[in-house]
């Protein structure tokens, strides 16, 4: 099956899991990645910048966790093609625009880096890597962020969209952890496992 087979079949089990109990789900998802966030950070989480995103098609929601973070909190914009993404602040009340590509994007552009990226995807494996929407867009923004410093990339997904093992390139960026509603995968390899 080539990679955008894949994407349509791994797009239609996600939206499978996402009408039946998607938003049951993604609190409990929400609430293992705040669990671990509060152990890994303790009082320093209300300096941590978290990168969530604003859900579309049936992506399982961040928004729970978003809304409950402590500290400073943004979303991905799409600058370019073949460009990393920029993060622009977001808060819950904050007056958003559509973006390029479908997802919402506040209307005010305050530009800052995350240390904690919440990562959508279609499919992901117990390796840590995903298949996105094919723009290789949070590849370039994960290797431009690692090569700076230290970033804990984690996926949030619904437990369906568990792979064997989906395609790779030499470009795929792994995450470090993936959250589930069944709680959270610690990624072999990647430090915190
Ligand atoms: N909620 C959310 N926001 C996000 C992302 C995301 O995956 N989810 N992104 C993560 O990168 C960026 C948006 N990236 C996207 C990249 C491609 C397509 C898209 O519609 N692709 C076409 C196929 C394009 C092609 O291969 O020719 C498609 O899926 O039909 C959508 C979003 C930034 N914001
Ligand atoms: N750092 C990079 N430098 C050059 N090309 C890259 C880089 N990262 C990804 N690419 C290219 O981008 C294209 C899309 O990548 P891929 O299919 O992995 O996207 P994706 O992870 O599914 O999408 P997204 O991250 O936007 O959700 C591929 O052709 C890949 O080779």
């Amino acid at each position: 099956m080539d990679k955008s087979a894949h994407r349509d079949a791994a797009a239609k089990r996600r939206a499978v899991a996402h009408t039946g109990n998607g938003a049951d789900a993604a609190q409990h998802a929400c609430r293992a990645v705040a669990h671990h966030l509060e152990g890994a950070f303790g009082s320093k989480l209300s300096r941590v910048v978290l990168a969530g995103y604003m859900p579309m098609r049936s992506e399982i929601s961040p928004l729970p966790l978003m809304m409950a973070h402590p500290g400073p909190v943004c979303v991905p914009v799409i600058v370019a093609r073949d460009t990393p993404l920029e993060f622009h602040r977001w808060t819950t009340d904050a007056a958003m625009q559509p973006g390029r590509f479908g997802a919402e994007i506040p209307l005010l552009a305050e530009k800052i880096v995350p240390q904690v990226l919440i990562v959508p995807l279609l499919a992901f494996d117990q390796r840590g890597y995903r298949l996105g929407y094919g723009g290789g867009f949070y590849d370039r923004t994960l290797a431009q962020l690692r090569a700076r410093g230290e970033v804990l990339a984690i996926g949030l997904a619904y437990g369906a969209q568990a792979q064997p093992a989906v395609p790779i390139e030499p470009t795929d960026e792994p995450l470090d952890l993936i959250a589930t509603e069944a709680g959270l995968l610690h990624v072999q390899g990647r430090g915190v496992a």
